[in-house]
């Protein structure tokens, strides 16, 4: 039987934990929380992140790496991207040789402006073959109430990236295989800052004029990145890319469009923290995308703006005036 251990009992690592179980994936699930792991190995249920969930009764979960790691074909990361480096130097005594790591983290690192993929392959020690990535359209709020869904799983190694679509491959949630694992990464990251930008703008009371506006023109900031790291364009048209995109910017159920939408209507920085329980992955590396776009000389106007507002304070009406007064330009330049 495969095997695979999951880091991260919040809402998605509990939730893909529970799509690989049900595939018939043996999953141990990973937590640091002693109460989360009781109520997930011994009531099958996640009561802090999917509550009302009944999880499968296979799904085990402990406090205790090496347990979790005892065998496992596929080590799944789930925590938020920002802890992804010392977490994963501790559990690096543990991993088994020739498991392969896999990525559910839409983050770039702070300081390295890494993707997750290069965070786990320095940490681990382990060549590009041995890591993965899986990113789509994947709200949890909507996967847990069993409606379908698909995702992208990446990885250069052709047999692994089958192996781990027929782990998580289930009747309602459909994986796909694309080798690009630099363009499902950005995709899913970069998508988060978008999100921010979408929400901002609703919680101005803008419309859809607007909305499809930032997400285009934030799919051309994400392509143009992409094209400076070597990712196939072809990627961003796809789930990983586009899927994503018109997902977390449409629905409310996203952490980080809900996130731009209460700076939007006027909430402080620190009154909007307060007030998001879970991971906004594009609050932190909105910093990191835009570092990662200057060292590479890509203009990224919505992702400068995002940064401005929510770190630097700027008045969300200035930031939309500032993207409508820049100069006129080709639809497709720097792709
Ligand atoms: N929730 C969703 O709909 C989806 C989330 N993702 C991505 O999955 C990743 C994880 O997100 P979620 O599970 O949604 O986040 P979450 O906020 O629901 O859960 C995060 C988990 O990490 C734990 N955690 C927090 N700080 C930690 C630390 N320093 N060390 C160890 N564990 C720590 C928390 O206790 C919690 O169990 C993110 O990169 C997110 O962008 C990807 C697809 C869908
Ligand atoms: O990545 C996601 C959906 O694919 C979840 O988006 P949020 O983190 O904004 O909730």
């Amino acid at each position: 039987m495969t095997k695979a251990a999951v880091f991260g009992t919040g809402s998605w690592g509990t939730t893909f934990a529970m799509l690989l179980a049900t595939a018939g994936t043996g999953t141990t699930l990973w937590g640091r929380r002693a109460e989360i792991v009781e109520a997930i190995d011994k009531r099958h249920e996640n009561p802090d992140y999917l509550p009302g969930t009944a999880l499968p009764e296979t799904l085990r979960a402990t406090v205790d790496p090496a347990e979790a790691l005892d065998g496992a074909d596929f080590v799944v990361l789930a925590v938020p991207s920002q802890t992804l480096r010392g977490n994963l130097t501790a559990w690096k005594p543990h991993l088994p040789s020739g498991a392969v790591l896999v990525s559910l983290m839409k983050g770039i690192e702070l300081g390295t402006t890494k993707r997750m993929s290069e965070v786990i392959c320095e940490v681990a020690e382990v060549p590009r073959e041995r890591v993965a990535v899986v990113s789509g359209p994947n709200l949890v709020g909507e996967i847990v109430l069993g409606q379908p869904a698909a995702t992208v799983v990446a990885c250069p190694d052709e047999r692994a990236m089958e192996r781990l679509q027929e782990a998580c491959h289930l009747p309602w949630f459909r994986a796909y295989t694309n080798p690009d694992v630099v363009g499902v990464e950005l995709g899913g990251a970069v998508k988060n800052v978008i999100a921010l930008a979408v929400g901002i703008a609703a919680g101005m009371g803008l419309g859809d004029n607007v909305r499809a506006t930032l997400m285009t023109r934030g799919l051309a900031e994400i392509a143009r990145l992409g094209a400076a790291l070597g990712a196939d364009q072809h990627t961003f048209a796809g789930l990983a890319g586009m899927g994503d995109l018109v997902a977390t910017c449409s629905s409310p159920l996203s952490r980080n469009r809900t996130f731009g939408e209460n700076l939007g209507r006027g909430m402080t920085l620190a009154e909007t923290v307060a007030a998001t329980k879970q991971t906004a992955e594009g609050v932190k590396s909105c910093e990191s995308v835009l570092e990662l776009a200057r060292k590479h000389d890509v203009e990224m106007p919505i992702t400068e703006v995002v940064v401005a507002v929510v770190h630097d304070g700027m008045p969300p009406g200035e930031a939309g005036a500032l993207l409508m007064s820049r100069t006129p330009k080709p639809e497709r330049y720097g792709v």
